[in-house]
């Protein structure tokens, strides 16, 4: 039976953000946990894919990595590889090796970070980034990836990355993460997130999300935010499958997307 991937199914696809694992593993020269066992072990868990955020210092994804899980998601033709990264650092060389060694990229998604940011915090502005991103967002879907652009969630932002061409937005989500615990801030959050989540459909792209997603505030987000093709989730799930292990982690996420279908 075939994987009821992000390729085609309606439902919600959950991309695994290996980027902690290569961090632990970056704390040694032993190879361990490897980042490719990782990934196979999630995705024989039902994982719709496999995401990496190299950064410029290479804290924690290496270029190894890239092309090491690029041969490995050849082997699983209905999953998807999606990488995040600035595209003025140096993300579209990665993507045009990748595509040259014939291997798979399906998603690129373009995240405004400074070379040495601690983790993303800020999606791109409208009109202010537009001049320079049609550029590079032509030249990834050149190489027959899709491009998402990272994006705080403001409904206002949303035609504007339209215009420059992205085929779809990655809303960020720590805010409504951080405000999950009081259900008055966590309404209001999804209130915002569901807004610029119709905002982005009505101008013809899809949603995803990610950052800070968890087991407990996943299902409510998906509840009420309608439409996420694709979430990216990576610190919380690695860090519970230090404590379940990635088969139970994995399964247990998609529990979650699931409850928000049913
Ligand atoms: C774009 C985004 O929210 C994630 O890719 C996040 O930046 C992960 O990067 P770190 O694992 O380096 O925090
Ligand atoms: N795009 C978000 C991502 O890949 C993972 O973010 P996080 O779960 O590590 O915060």
């Amino acid at each position: 039976m075939s994987h009821p991937s992000a390729l085609g199914a309606s439902r919600t696809a959950l991309s695994v953000n290996v980027n902690k694992v290569a961090l632990l593993r970056n704390s040694r020269h032993l190879g361990i946990p490897s980042v490719t066992r990782a990934a196979t072990l999630c995705l024989q868990a039902g994982a719709d894919g496999i995401t990496v955020h190299p950064r410029p210092d290479e804290r924690h994804i290496r270029w190894h990595d890239v092309f090491d899980l690029a041969r490995l998601l050849r082997d699983w033709p209905d999953r998807e590889f999606n990488i995040e990264g600035n595209p003025f650092h140096n993300l579209l060389d990665v993507a045009r090796e990748v595509v040259q060694q014939g291997l798979p990229l399906h998603q690129l998604t373009f995240v405004p970070d400074a070379v040495d940011q601690f983790t993303s915090d800020h999606g791109w502005r409208f009109p202010e980034d537009a001049q320079r991103l049609r550029p590079v967002i032509e030249q990834a879907q050149a190489l027959g990836a899709r491009v998402s652009l990272f994006m705080d969630p403001d409904p206002a932002q949303m035609a504007g990355a339209r215009a420059v061409g992205a085929d779809r937005v990655e809303l960020y989500t720590e805010p409504y993460a951080a405000a999950w615990p009081d259900a008055a801030a966590r309404a209001a959050q999804l209130q915002r997130y569901r807004d610029a989540a119709v905002a982005a459909q009505a101008a013809g792209l899809g949603v995803n999300a990610g950052h800070d997603l968890n087991r407990d505030n996943l299902t409510d987000f998906l509840r009420a935010v309608p439409g996420v093709a694709e979430v990216s989730i990576g610190h919380a799930l690695i860090a519970d499958a230090l404590e379940l292990g990635y088969a139970a982690t994995v399964q247990d996420y998609r529990r979650c997307i699931a409850a928000a279908a049913g």
